[in-house]
């Protein structure tokens, strides 16, 4: 029998067991009584994303060289409906301004990237450094720094300097490796004592199969068997340069880190890699289990495989076979647990199907992988709702599905949700400030996602720490040019870009008030 006055004791045994028990990094959620930032744990990262080259405008000033995006929107306007990001939404002249629109959201974070050839116009630290471009970053992050918000800075968002396109092929030649590293590490060195958190690339799922696979963005390459997009692609190899591309890229990214924890002003900081997945779900019984699987290995696995493990996933391995590039030894030693956190950009989810054969003639990355993308099962279901006009199937529930997968797929690493946001074409009413304004639709998107993002953190314990709406405001939407709109502030482009708040930013701003009552709905509704 337990005597009365050992109680106390053995219950201070249990909360020491209780404390050694419970992982360091489990999130601590909070009871509040309105859904809201309060909801969340302590210290949880709020912000909004932008990207250089879809902001900036400027290209010509302060001796900013060509990026392979200039240079395809120029050279291929009509694979990017004849606009171009020279002015884009000015950010580059207006981003005190903006500074304060993220003020008046209430957000503490700011996800920004650094132009390469802002910095090194001709790609290289001896072919000379702009003072104005690395000035120019200085000065933004100081602004942040100065109203609160801390910066997230990615040093790579898919504008590679042209002058490295012309020299060798960009990505596609492993001389990459070394004038992407001296670039980073000279953004380490340059801003490591005011940035903390960092990510080497945006997306390399995206960069390589849309650029080098399907040529839907730039560079524009795939072959000509590639439906839709192969007529435009001049030249490429579906099936082959998006492993490469994504290969050198892997080793740049895994330098680069080797850098950023050599530099001493850079410690206390932490680095990753901003990945883009989709959820699947399988779209009849036979695709359940091993093809969703492999896509999410195709889709996810590629990239965090071999940051986490030191190497590609063995479905990738014996699918692709020797198509896909190998790593030494040494170079997956030092790939292995090469990011402190994963970022993830999610938006949508899609229903998967197992393929029988892949189509060995005419390689590319979707036939390798064994599984067709549907948006409906054969049975006519639908991931989602997707509202008029908006781009993709709405499925809050697959972006806490994968934070659970790559919690236990991926050694339970910390997360941050570095996008997710609602884009939408408003067609003829494009221009039509009150239409755009009124985004009840991104409202809802941003709610369910949130509500989505709690059960992943207070539920599955996932360790996330950060989320980042994309958009700020409407930006260059890469091949859909200003068509597409994310953002939470409106930009009136017949209007000298003026920004106005839409009914998402307001909804957004109310729901990071400190103690503001901000919604009545409860996960029921989801
Ligand atoms: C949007 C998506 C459609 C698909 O068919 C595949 C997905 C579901 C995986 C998808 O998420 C692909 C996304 C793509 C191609 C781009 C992307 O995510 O880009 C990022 O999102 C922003 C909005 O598109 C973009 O502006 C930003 O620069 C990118 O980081």
């Amino acid at each position: 029998m337990v005597k009365f006055e050992r109680v106390p004791l053995l219950l201070g045994l249990v909360l020491v067991l209780t404390l050694v028990g419970a992982k360091a990094s489990e999130p601590v959620c909070r009871q509040a009584e309105k859904f809201s930032r309060a909801s969340f744990p302590e210290g949880f990262l709020w912000g909004t994303a932008t990207a250089a080259f879809q902001v900036e405008g400027a290209v010509d000033e302060g001796c900013r060289g060509p990026s392979m995006w200039d240079t395809f929107t120029k050279k291929y306007p009509h694979r990017c409906q004849n606009h171009n990001a020279d002015v884009a939404v000015d950010f580059y002249h207006r981003y005190k301004e903006d500074i304060k629109l993220m003020r008046d959201l209430n957000t503490d974070a700011f996800r920004l990237s650094i132009a390469w050839p802002r910095i090194f116009p001709h790609g290289r630290m001896s072919k000379g450094i702009s003072k104005q471009g690395v000035q120019f970053y200085h000065d933004l992050i100081d602004e942040l720094l100065k109203n609160k918000i801390t910066p997230l800075v990615t040093v790579f968002h898919w504008d590679t300097p042209q002058d490295l396109e012309d020299e060798y092929g960009g990505f596609l030649s492993g001389n990459i490796v070394k004038d992407f590293t001296e670039y980073a590490n000279f953004t380490y060195h340059e801003y490591g004592h005011k940035v903390k958190n960092w990510i080497t690339f945006n997306e390399p799922w995206v960069f390589s199969r849309a650029g080098y696979d399907v040529g839907k963005k730039a560079p524009g390459r795939c072959s000509p068997y590639i439906q839709e997009w192969g007529k435009h692609c001049e030249d490429g190899r579906s099936g082959f340069e998006a492993y490469q591309v994504s290969h050198n890229l892997l080793l740049a990214h895994a330098y680069s880190v080797e850098a950023f924890r050599a530099c001493k002003q850079c410690a206390g900081g932490k680095i990753g890699i901003a990945h883009s997945p989709a959820w699947f779900e399988p779209a009849d019984l036979e695709s359940v289990g091993a093809p969703i699987e492999r896509v999410l290995d195709f889709i996810l696995g590629w990239h965090l495989h071999p940051t986490t493990y030191g190497d590609y996933p063995q479905s990738m391995k014996d699918r692709i076979g020797h198509r896909l590039p190998k790593f030494t030894e040494a170079e997956k030693r030092i790939l292995k647990n090469s990011a402190d956190f994963v970022g993830m950009n999610y938006y949508t989810s899609l229903f998967g199907a197992n393929m029988q054969t892949g189509d060995s003639k005419n390689p590319s990355w979707t036939t390798d992988s064994l599984v067709q993308w549907e948006s409906k099962t054969v049975d006519g279901y639908k991931i989602g709702s997707k509202p008029a006009g908006g781009k993709l199937d709405v499925y809050s529930r697959g972006m806490r599905k994968l934070l659970k997968y790559i919690k236990d797929n991926y050694g339970d690493p910390e997360i941050m949700i570095t996008e997710n946001g609602y884009g939408e074409d408003l067609g003829d009413l494009h221009n039509d400030v009150a239409t755009g304004t009124n985004d009840h639709n991104r409202k809802y998107y941003l709610q369910r996602h949130l509500l989505s993002l709690h059960e992943a953190i207070c539920d599955d314990k996932v360790n996330v720490t950060g989320y980042y709406v994309w958009s700020l405001m409407d930006n260059f939407e890469w091949q859909d040019g200003y068509k597409a709109r994310f953002g939470l502030y409106y930009i009136d482009f017949l209007n000298n870009l003026t920004r106005h708040q839409k009914v998402s930013g307001k909804w957004y701003a109310d729901f990071l008030k400190p103690g503001f009552p901000t919604s009545k709905i409860v996960r029921e509704e989801l």
